[in-house]
């Protein structure tokens, strides 16, 4: 029997060099990681599929297996679902709830620190047998400031559950992941948990998926009992009831649906043909004639429906209580894909790069993606997908990118923090190999083919903080900033090149701050943190032109360079993600061509600085148009100098504003609250977007800029007496105020003049 499970990661930095405590690192590998996914696979139902050349024990091994994942806002309940599953699969004897309550934690949550605070950061991965069904499930954290363990396991997974909770329902970080399911053409089947709590109300959030996530959706069960009444659910599909028994549940005993639901299961039997009539046209036949589809219609059409991203599912139940868990897990092999019925694209570097399918099945050559790196106690742990061929412990493969064959040293497969050694991972399947040097994102065969997949979305930073170590110097404070950046896209290091601080930037507070915790912890390394800074950029909103010489002329050899052109705004390029380019247009030879690449090199030591308050540049074309050189005092440096320097001239002159990163937020608190907490996003510069109330209770979804959002949780705290909650997440970067530049501008002024004076 083969297995899979993992998970994923991130686009390294390299190290440099390393001094006084502080990393330097070379450029990210961006352009290649920022590559939009949703060319790279699409979904059919099996028909096209070339089941007749394989091998029958690959395909029926195939078809048995299903890599999903678990994704939702944070708190509905993934992890204590995830541990359901584990226990009713038999993968752990015992249940442990999170948060440590009883003093083991959940099994999937393996990090110390998770276990304190109770929340999922690293996603952790797992196999399970369900019959005859091998799933592997990737549980993925739900805090926004993780996102990008989300995004990767989004992007080598088949299928997904998304997790609501039966009273919040569709919650802002449900938006988030929503948007990434979609990003990544994942097929998902939802699930409302929860179901013992006061006030659930499935059917409300089956509308909101509808309203809200503007999802096909219905529900393919109706509850026994309500609240802590609870008991099971009627499957609409087979027309049966399903009752938890047993001390944790174990036992799923079928019965007749009860004479007092009778009329609800109709009604929401109904609603489910009229759903999926609108998607799929062998249940609209049916509708039409006023017939009810037999189970076996009704499954059939809601596979094909949800493989082709047209339908959700839904169903509910409650995990802690070990209420409907089974029924899940029949839901997912019955309505999610098998690898087999993936179809995905790989670009065949040798010719032209064209798209290729690749073919789900192990006879064929090898092509994988190292998804995840992770430093661990036994050395580094390189995370797989398989998508053809096999991969076996022994072999040798090639990494597309560098053209590195390497051996693989050693094959296992994870169980959150444990592993087992396996000698072979089959096609579809998720392992990870010891001892590989290679960054996330990359692609390896087996040194036959050069196909490479495209990579991740890495979402960017919104905040930063400066990190000076505490008491001595020690190698283990790069040593620790250098894994995490290989580990984590999101988390970047930079020295800033005047105060030579070691700046840290990532997704928020939180994410940096588990990584100032985890130094601590890990690499016993103590720092002191500067105040979080918001990650603005710098841009231009209008073309202008520069005409530019460096003249210098003060004994010895002079500088001479001249450059002229102009810089206009650029927007994101949808492929490349890319959204600054340098230009050079020059023809006839007045910049000779050996100083062009200084002339690239000037512009990009503008981009690091802004003129505004000295952050990054974006969203900004260099055209280089003509110029001038001199035949003896011309040189590389001289060309550099212009171009930097026409640079801030033709910036100032290009309307420049400064960007801010603004946050979705979404707050829930008690009725009475309202006025106070709209009042204080008010004061925020908040928009609010969205409000609904539900029984004593009432959300809120707003755009505020970060800036704006120091402090809120004491503020919330205060004005509704502990008892609202928030979570934000990054939306996008925008315009600031025009006072608010100023305000920004002069700060940033006053602060370089008392740097100059010290
Ligand atoms: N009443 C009730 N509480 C539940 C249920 N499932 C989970 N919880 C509780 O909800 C809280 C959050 O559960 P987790 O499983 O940690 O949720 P999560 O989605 O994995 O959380 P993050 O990893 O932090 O995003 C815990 O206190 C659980 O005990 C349920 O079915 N009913």
């Amino acid at each position: 029997m083969t297995f899979v499970r993992s998970l994923l990661g991130g686009v390294g930095r390299i190290k440099v060099a390393a001094r006084h405590g502080a990393v330097a690192f070379t450029e990210p590998q961006a352009a290649h990681s920022l590559l939009p996914t949703q060319a790279c696979r699409r979904w059919q139902t099996t028909s096209s599929v070339d089941y007749d050349n394989a091998d029958p024990v690959d395909v029926k091994r195939l078809r048995m297996l299903r890599n999903i994942g678990i994704s939702a806002h944070i708190d509905s309940g993934k992890t204590t679902c995830t541990e359901r599953i584990l226990y009713y699969t038999g993968r752990i004897k015992e249940i442990h709830d999170v948060r440590g309550r009883d003093g083991v934690g959940a099994k999937m949550d393996s990090m110390d620190l998770e276990r304190e605070k109770g929340i999922t950061i690293q996603s952790a991965a797992t196999y399970a047998s369900w019959g005859d069904y091998n799933v592997n499930i990737i549980d993925t954290p739900g805090h926004v400031d993780f996102t990008i363990e989300v995004e990767r396991a989004l992007r080598v997974l088949d299928g997904a559950v998304m997790i609501l909770c039966s009273v919040s329902g569709v919650q802002s970080q449900t938006i988030t992941v929503d948007r990434q399911m979609r990003r990544y053409n994942v097929p998902r089947i939802s699930f409302i948990n929860k179901m013992d709590r006061a006030g659930a109300n499935p059917f409300r959030i089956v509308d909101q998926l509808r309203n809200k996530l503007k999802l096909t959706a219905a529900a393919i069960q109706i509850p026994i009992g309500a609240e802590d009444q609870f008991r099971g659910v009627v499957d609409l599909v087979k027309w049966k009831a399903y009752y938890n028994e047993g001390e944790s549940g174990e036992e799923l005993a079928e019965r007749d649906i009860p004479e007092d639901l009778m009329p609800l299961a109709t009604e929401k039997r109904h609603e489910l043909i009229e759903q999926l009539a609108n998607v799929d046209d062998e249940i609209a036949d049916i509708y039409l004639m006023e017939e009810v589809p037999t189970a076996e219609q009704f499954m059939t059409a809601i596979r094909r429906a949800t493989i082709d991203l047209k339908f959700t599912p839904v169903l509910m139940g409650s995990a802690f209580k070990n209420t409907a868990v089974q029924p899940l897990l029949n839901a997912v092999v019955d309505y999610l894909p098998d690898p087999t019925e993936v179809v995905n694209t790989a670009l065949d570097i040798k010719d032209n790069e064209k798209p290729v399918d690749l073919s789900p099945f192990s006879a064929n050559p090898f092509v994988g993606l190292a998804f995840k790196l992770e430093e661990g106690r036994y050395g580094q742990l390189t995370y797989m997908r398989i998508y053809q061929g096999s991969l076996k412990k022994g072999s040798f493969i090639t990494n597309v990118k560098t053209g590195k064959k390497i051996k693989v040293p050693r094959l296992v497969r994870m169980h959150a923090a444990d592993m087992e050694d396996v000698d072979e991972l089959g096609a579809g399947e998720i392992g990870a190999m010891f001892g590989v040097d290679c960054a996330s994102g990359d692609t390896f065969t087996d040194g036959s083919l050069q196909y490479s997949l495209s990579s991740m979305f890495v979402p960017e930073p919104v905040i930063s903080l400066s990190l000076v170590p505490k008491g001595k110097e020690t190698p283990n404070f790069s040593k620790a900033l250098n894994r995490f950046q290989k580990e984590d896209p999101t988390f970047r290091v930079h020295v800033d090149s005047e105060s030579k601080e070691t700046i840290i930037s990532g997704m928020g507070e939180l994410h940096l701050q588990i990584y100032v915790e985890r130094m601590k912890r890990e690499y016993n390394v103590e720092c002191l943190t500067g105040k979080p800074q918001v990650a603005f950029r710098e841009t231009i909103t209008q073309a202008a032109k520069f005409n530019y010489t460096h003249k210098k002329q003060s004994g010895g050899a002079g500088q001479f360079g001249r450059v002229m052109g102009y810089l206009e705004p650029m927007d994101k390029d949808e492929e490349t993600g890319k959204d600054i380019a340098f230009d050079n247009r020059v023809v006839g030879g007045n910049i000779p061509t050996n100083y062009i690449p200084a002339c690239e090199k000037g512009f990009n030591d503008a981009l690091d600085k802004g003129p505004l308050i000295g952050h990054p540049v974006n969203g900004i074309r260099m055209v280089l148009e003509d110029g001038a050189a001199h035949a003896v005092d011309s040189s590389e440096l001289a060309f550099r100098i212009a171009t930097k320097n026409a640079f801030h001239d033709a910036f100032a002159k290009a309307k420049p504003t400064i960007l801010e990163p603004i946050m979705n937020v979404s707050i829930s608190a008690p009725i009475e609250f309202q006025g106070s907490v709209i009042g204080g996003l008010n004061k925020r510069k908040g928009t609010v977007v969205d409000t609904d109330v539900q029984e004593d209770y009432f959300n809120v979804i707003a755009d505020v800029p970060l800036n704006d959002m120091f402090g809120y949780s004491t503020e919330l705290r205060s004005a509704t007496q502990g008892k609202g909650e928030f979570s934000m997440e990054y939306k996008e970067h925008l315009p600031v105020q025009t006072f608010v530049q100023e305000q920004l501008i002069q700060e940033y002024k006053k602060k370089e003049a008392e740097k100059k004076k010290a």
